[in-house]
Formats: C-alpha cells, sequence, structure tokens
C-alpha cells in the first residue's frame, strides 16, 4: 500500500532534502543542549509532553509515517515548543547517515510495531544489532527506554541487554510496569484503560563504555530500511 503523502509546512519538519546540506543535527536548535530522540513518535503525544516539561534538552522526533509526522507537527507547533524537530526516516537510516558517535542523550522507543505473528518476529526494530548500535549514538551515561504493551517484546529486550557489555539496568528488576513520571501517549493510555499492562526497560550506557565504530553492525539487513538509500548514498 502506497502512503499518501500529506504536505507538511510546519517550520519544526526537516524534510529529508534539507539534510543533506545539514552537517550536524545538534545546529537545527541553534544551542548545544543535550539531544533526545524519540523513535516512532506516532502522533507525537509523548514527545509533546516530554519536551514541554523539559525545555533544557532538545528532541528529534522520528517516523516513517507521514501523516503521523504531520500530527506530531500540529501538536508542537500549536503548543508552541521551540526544542523539537520532526523528520520522516527510518530509525536506523537516520542513525547510520546523520547522526555522530555519542551525541545522544537519551533514547525513547515507545511501543515500537509489536509483530506478534511468530514468523514476523524478524521484523521487530529493537534486536541484539539495533541494541549495539544504539550505544554507538549514546553519550557516556546516555539513557535508553523502551516501552511495550507485548510482554515477550519486553521480555527478548530485558534478557538482551544485560548480554551486552555497555549497558547497566537503572531499574532493580528486568522491567516494570510503571515509570514515575513518564507521560503516556494515547496508544499506551488505550492499553492501560484496558487493564493490558504496559512494560517499561530503562537502562543507561555504561559511563567507561567506548563504542567502537568497527563494531557497528551494517545497515544492509532490516525490514523498512531502505536498502536503496543505504547502498548508494
Ligand atoms: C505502534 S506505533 C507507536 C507510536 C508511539 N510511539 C506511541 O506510543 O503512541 C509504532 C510507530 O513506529 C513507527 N515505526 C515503525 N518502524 C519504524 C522505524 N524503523 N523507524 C521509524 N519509525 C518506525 C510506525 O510508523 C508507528 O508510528
Amino acid at each position: 500500500m502506497t502512503q499518501r503523502m500529506l504536505e507538511i509546512t510546519s517550520p519544526n519538519f526537516i524534510p529529508e532534502e534539507r539534510l543533506a546540506e545539514i552537517d550536524d543535527l545538534r545546529t537545527l536548535f541553534g544551542n548545544d543542549r543535550p539531544l533526545v530522540l524519540e523513535i516512532g513518535c506516532g502522533i507525537g503525544d509523548f514527545i509533546a509532553q516530554l519536551a514541554a516539561g523539559d525545555p533544557g534538552r532538545n528532541y528529534l522526533a522520528i517516523d516513517i509515517y507521514n501523516k503521523g509526522c504531520l500530527k506530531t507537527c500540529r501538536r508542537i507547533d500549536e503548543a508552541g515548543l521551540q526544542n523539537v524537530r520532526v523528520l520522516r526516516m527510518e530509525a536506523r537510516f537516520l542513525l547510520a547517515r546523520h547522526l555522530r558517535a555519542e551525541t545522544l542523550s537519551a533514547v525513547y522507543i515507545n511501543c515500537p510495531d509489536p509483530w506478534p505473528k511468530k514468523r514476523h518476529r524478524g521484523r521487530r526494530l529493537v534486536n541484539r544489532e539495533f541494541l549495539q548500535t544504539l550505544l554507538y549514538y549514546l553519550v557516556p551515561e546516555g539513557n535508553l527506554f523502551f516501552c511495550t504493551d507485548f510482554v515477550d517484546y519486553a521480555e527478548d529486550v530485558a534478557a538482551l541487554l544485560p548480554t551486552l557489555e555497555g549497558y547497566r539496568n537503572v531499574l532493580a528488576e528486568p522491567f516494570a510496569l510503571e515509570l514515575a513520571g513518564y507521560p503516556h501517549s494515547k496508544y499506551m493510555r488505550r492499553f492501560l484503560e484496558l487493564g493490558q499492562p504496559i512494560h517499561f526497560v530503562h537502562h543507561r550506557k555504561a559511563p567507561g563504555f567506548r563504542a567502537d565504530e568497527s563494531l557497528l553492525p551494517p545497515v544492509t539487513q532490516g525490514f523498512r530500511v531502505r536498502w536503496q538509500q543505504v547502498e548508494n548514498g
């Protein structure tokens, strides 16, 4: 199915063509405050709450869903937030092509597509390679937040993280059913109202850990990665 492309004219939306002229995404904000990335921002209700409560950090909200980017921009514009920029971009592509090592003070991944069928599990974004990749982009002691309404996804991610040298669990347990002060998206609220829990994982990059570029998994696989662009630039 082809997505109908809705034009996004918000000043906070950064079209892909503009990225070619931007050497460092941190310059999008005109200040050097810590940079936070939300992957799969959906309709932007999480990032709008987070960024409004934390003007001291800059936020990149990305999604591959054009209408979601449009709704996120509307929300950000209406709230008058100065510290959010929205990009329609695939996560692995953005990291590989547009971000520098150790530039993200936090990464948020909320309710990523669960791919519940067993035969589709390989399409899940958050796997060993992706977690390893994130280590390269997180600043020392940068935070990784992941949450999901699918318990087996939470269990998988919570079990993978301790096997990666660079992460330390911030929680006393592999995952929690609540994180104090963590905003809820409409999507999360829908599950919570039905009595279905959201599972939260919170890890931090170990202080002395340096992710070596040579250990970065190649961006040559993954459902939704745009092969053409990754391979041909
Ligand atoms: C289930 S929705 C959750 C949206 C939002 N995080 C929330 O909690 O309301 C997952 C979102 O991730 C986006 N997405 C899926 N794979 C992605 C990828 N590889 N890169 C960027 N966004 C992605 C989808 O388009 C969708 O908007």
